[in-house]
């Protein structure tokens, strides 16, 4: 079961993303009930779980691209789930880097411009840190390349670089490694991880993959919609 926070207790200080006690449902179907959890800066948690648990849902609710029927989501102590859909867009940039299973790198755009992308909407357009993130990830040089020219296991690479251009505060992942060989897996997932700990962003992966929850911090595990662990969920 979910340890769950006071109810009347302010955010945790300081931690990177923020969940309290959300609820989801779809009609008669409960996808997540009472799931809470922190993320600090700098730490790296999994969350692991069968098909249908929530993970997804889950997911969505905390990057903000849904909101949840109850509960909180707080980014660098800000609670985002009552902001403006716009406004929270916004927010979205400059705070949260999303990586998932799937590059979605602009294919007309050079590599260069699709790491510049969440900087651009986050209104912090930063060049000099988009080159050196992608010399970083392995990829000093390609800047001009196109998408199409690069290998599955170098456009990975890019969107990594551009999760953490705008120095967001956490990096939501979603299966980061799931299109890739084995070999490209470990590369990309020593990367994401070894980054965001350098860069003091903390990290939520999502996967079904024992190999890359091996490299996170803690492991929170779903099953029918709430987190199986007796307290780290949220202490
Ligand atoms: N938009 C939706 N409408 C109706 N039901 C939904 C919707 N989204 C998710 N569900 C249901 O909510 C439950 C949780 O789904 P979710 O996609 O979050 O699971 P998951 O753990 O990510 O699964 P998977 O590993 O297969 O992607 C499932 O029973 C799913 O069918």
């Amino acid at each position: 079961m979910t340890t769950q926070p006071p109810a009347d207790t302010a955010h945790t200080q300081g931690a990177a993303l923020e969940a309290r006690d959300l609820r989801q449902t779809y009609g008669t179907l409960t996808a997540l009930s009472g799931v809470s959890l922190r993320v600090m800066p700098g730490e790296v948690v999994a969350v692991t779980g069968p098909s249908g648990s929530g993970k997804s849902t889950l997911l969505h609710l905390l990057g903000g691209l849904d909101v949840p029927q109850s509960g909180e989501v707080w980014w660098a102590g800000e609670r985002v789930d009552t902001l403006d859909t716009q406004v929270r867009a916004t927010r979205r940039a400059g705070r949260i880097g999303l990586v998932f299973q799937h590059h979605y790198l602009l294919e007309d755009l050079n590599v260069l411009d699709n790491v510049l992308i969440p900087s651009r909407l986050a209104g912090t357009r930063d060049e000099a840190r988009a080159r050196d993130l992608l010399a970083r990830v392995g990829l000093g040089g390609r800047e001009d390349s196109l998408p199409g020219v690069l290998s599955g296991g170098e456009r990975q690479r890019v969107a990594v670089a551009r999760a953490l251009a705008a120095r967001p505060a956490v990096v939501l992942a979603d299966e980061p490694t799931g299109s890739l060989d084995r070999s490209n897996a470990h590369a990309v997932a020593e990367l994401l991880v070894g980054l965001a700990r350098q860069e003091r962003a903390g990290v939520l992966l999502v996967t079904h993959d024992d190999r890359l929850a091996a490299f996170a911090d803690r492991t929170l595990h779903l099953l029918d919609g709430q987190f199986t662990d007796s307290v780290p969920a949220f202490l």
